[in-house]
């Protein structure tokens, strides 16, 4: 069981025309093996800096972050991605998509056989291995994103608004595929989404952020992720205590987006 440490995270751009963007200033946490962390917050706050210097995309400019003992510098096979969508290899089937990391790790064909069945069925795609990408919907596509990155077993899997693409019903129904994955892999997930109701829903945890500089301005404990392996999304998503919540969180979020136009008007943009 290992422990991510995010420790005192910065992150500063120099933009080309001499200006400097805190992208993320002094951010720190912890999350446990099997953790289920949400990160909402306004554009720019620094949601994806955040999820790149975890995945080791990006260097912080101070701060380090940790898997255990182990700093991470570099992207590598404990963490996983799974991206809005596009990420996809289009001209290889769904189940040499999900082999495909197996197979580069040099993994025996028959277990990869085996991991590529297993995985189908997980996220309800058994009969569509041999389909090409091209031919499944949006909502399906992400399930094989998903397969794929479970096929490398990370111990972490990051997601960059993986359902934002998608129509109000399916979207639905992958957060509920999300929450099925998230309990019977016992990974650590974490997701960026800037759906208010996805983030409650899907985040045992949740960081709503701040921009200027990039901060986690307000953290959660929620019960409805919990709530959401055992009971409909609908009755969850509708209970009182649920509403209140949400109520709260998209008001601090329009008190930030205020607070910005407001600078933005005062600096002429
Ligand atoms: N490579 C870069 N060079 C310069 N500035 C950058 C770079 N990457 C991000 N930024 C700036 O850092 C800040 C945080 O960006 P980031 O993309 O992390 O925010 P975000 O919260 O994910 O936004 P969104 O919700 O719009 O995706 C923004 O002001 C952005 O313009």
């Amino acid at each position: 069981m290992s422990e991510l440490n995010a420790n005192h995270i910065s992150m500063t751009f120099d933009e080309p025309n001499g200006n400097r963007v805190e992208a993320l200033q002094d951010v720190s946490f912890n999350l446990k093996q099997g953790e289920l962390l949400a990160i909402l917050g306004p554009s720019g706050c620094g949601k994806s800096t955040l999820l790149n210097i975890i995945a080791g995309f990006l260097a912080p400019t101070s701060g380090a972050v940790l898997n255990g003992n182990t700093k991470l510098t570099h992207s590598g096979p404990d963490r996983g991605m799974v991206f809005q969508q596009g990420a996809l290899f289009e001209w290889m089937s769904v189940a040499e998509n999900i082999a495909f990391g197996p197979k580069m790790a040099g993994v025996a064909s028959e277990k990869i056989r085996h991991t590529v069945d297993d995985l189908l069925e997980t996220v309800g795609l058994q009969d569509f291995g041999d389909k090409a990408i091209y031919e499944l919907s949006g909502g399906m596509q992400q399930r094989v994103a998903l397969a794929r990155c479970l096929a490398n077993n990370p111990d972490i899997i990051l997601m960059d608004e993986p359902l934002g693409a998608l129509d109000a019903l399916t979207r639905e129904k992958m957060q509920s595929l999300v929450l099925k994955l998230w309990k019977e892999t016992g990974k650590t997930i974490i997701l960026i989404t800037h759906s208010v109701e996805e983030a409650l829903f899907l985040g045992e945890r949740l960081f709503v952020m701040a921009p200027r500089p990039g901060r986690i301005k307000q953290e959660y404990y929620l019960p409805f992720a919990e709530e959401g392996l055992t009971k409909d999304p609908r009755d969850v998503k509708t209970s009182a205590e649920f509403i209140a919540k949400r109520e709260e969180v998209l008001s601090m979020i329009w008190g930030m987006e205020e607070e910005i136009m407001g600078n933005n008007q005062a600096v002429g943009l």
